[in-house]
């Protein structure tokens, strides 16, 4: 990068990173994949998707220098310098004709392509950071916050990305499906999608796997299939993920050379506002000291604990999987919870926004707060305790 054009780029940062993301709802997304008008898309899309690759650039910026350094990071970021450059081509197009309409489509394909290796390129970062530094409370508070934060943007960007190639780029798409949106997703055939893959994993790895057992309840439709407005590939990946680690501490709690394991029971339920998964496996559950862990990038990148052979396991139990499914979940304003009976097994609870209106995009904005994160040291302690207590809270820094 030149002098010239390094000031050029952090001019251009600094113009976009003003604006804030515009979050669309699902609804949006349907009504406007039902118009269908490549133009309009064009014209939101050349300006929204460098707001928001510039919103999340910024905080790359404000890593701590450790990180910034690594390798991988690194590399990450020049894929974010050259994705920002090549969308800004388009920025001052005036007449829009189809030339410019293909090579835009293209341009996103492109960039697509590029960030594919995103996340386990972070996590090698991650990983060398640990490597070479010691890594504090507070580094791994910041690097947790950001990480939550670069991987629901890269969410949101693809997302995007998604609904103009899939409407526009050619292909014929699924009639039914509004881009990666399905207007009538069956929430219990995703279950079952989900579990039949995760079972054939166990069943490769452990010559054995529970059986499934779900149960639906629509509190408000009684007896209609539950069907919600959502993406089955973000819903799918999610429950991929939690069947995995369920049938894993089943199949390790009971023994592999058992076969009358519990099965993996799941309820299906509609209410007004929710419509909520609990996957709930017997499977020994988990200790409250380790169950905090489950949810962090830099526990989960440790090699995985090594299972009865040597090589590594298909259902690696918290690899990035359980942050990045909690992260599908809560991107349309739903959620992932866990809650463990230590000695018995885990509920698994995913929910999702009933109504298409309230599952809106949830998506990080650059500005004074979000940059406090990355300076402030962490609150000061307010509760003691000794032992166990002192050992969960992380270290405050005193006044
Ligand atoms: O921590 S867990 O309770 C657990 C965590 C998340 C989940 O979705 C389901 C779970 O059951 N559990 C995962 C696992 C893997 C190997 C051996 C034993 C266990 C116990």
């Amino acid at each position: 990068l030149t002098a010239s054009n390094v000031r050029n780029l952090s001019r251009m940062l600094d113009h976009y990173s003003h604006f804030n993301p515009s979050p669309l709802s699902v609804k949006q997304f349907i009504d406007f994949g039902r118009s269908a008008n490549e133009v309009r898309s064009f014209e939101f899309l050349r300006k929204e998707i460098p707001v928001r690759l510039a919103n999340i650039m910024q905080e790359i910026n404000l890593l701590p220098q450790n990180l910034l350094r690594m390798p991988s990071v690194h590399l990450v970021h020049n894929w974010y310098v050259k994705s920002f450059k090549e969308i800004l081509e388009f920025e001052d197009i005036k007449s829009v004709d189809n030339r410019k309409l293909n090579e835009f489509c293209e341009a996103l394909i492109k960039i697509r392509n590029r960030h594919a290796d995103v996340v386990p390129t972070m996590a090698k970062g991650v990983i060398e950071l640990r490597e070479s530094h010691p890594v504090d409370q507070t580094i791994e508070h910041r690097i947790h916050y950001f990480l939550d934060r670069f991987y629901m943007s890269r969410i949101g960007i693809r997302m995007l990305i998604n609904q103009h190639t899939l409407l526009f780029g050619g292909q014929m798409n699924n009639t039914r499906h509004i881009g990666c949106i399905d207007p009538n997703c069956d929430v219990q055939s995703v279950v079952r999608d989900a579990y039949e893959n995760a079972k054939f994993l166990c069943d490769q790895y452990y010559l054995a796997s529970p059986d499934l057992e779900v149960k639906e309840h629509n509190n408000l439709e009684p007896g209609i299939p539950i069907q919600i407005v959502y993406v089955p590939s973000h819903l799918y990946h999610t429950l991929f993920e939690l069947f995995k680690n369920a049938m894993r501490a089943v199949v390790e709690h009971h023994g592999a050379a058992a076969r009358d394991y519990p099965p993996v029971q799941v309820l299906v339920i509609r209410g007004k506002e929710d419509v909520t998964i609990k996957i709930s496996d017997r499977g020994g559950g988990v200790t409250r000291s380790d169950m905090k862990n489950l949810f962090h990038y830099m526990y989960s990148t440790a090699p995985q604990p090594s299972l009865s052979d040597t090589d590594s396991a298909p259902l690696a139990g918290y690899g990035y999987g359980l942050p990045l499914s909690r992260l599908y979940a809560r991107y349309l304003l739903g959620d992932l919870t866990l809650t463990s009976c230590e000695g018995y097994g885990t509920d698994a609870y995913v929910f999702l926004k009933a109504i298409s209106e309230e599952a809106n995009e949830m998506l990080p904005v650059f500005n004074h707060s979000s940059t406090r994160q990355y300076s402030s040291p962490l609150p000061t302690r307010d509760w003691v305790s000794f032992g166990g207590g002192s050992a969960s809270s992380p270290a405050r820094v005193r006044h």
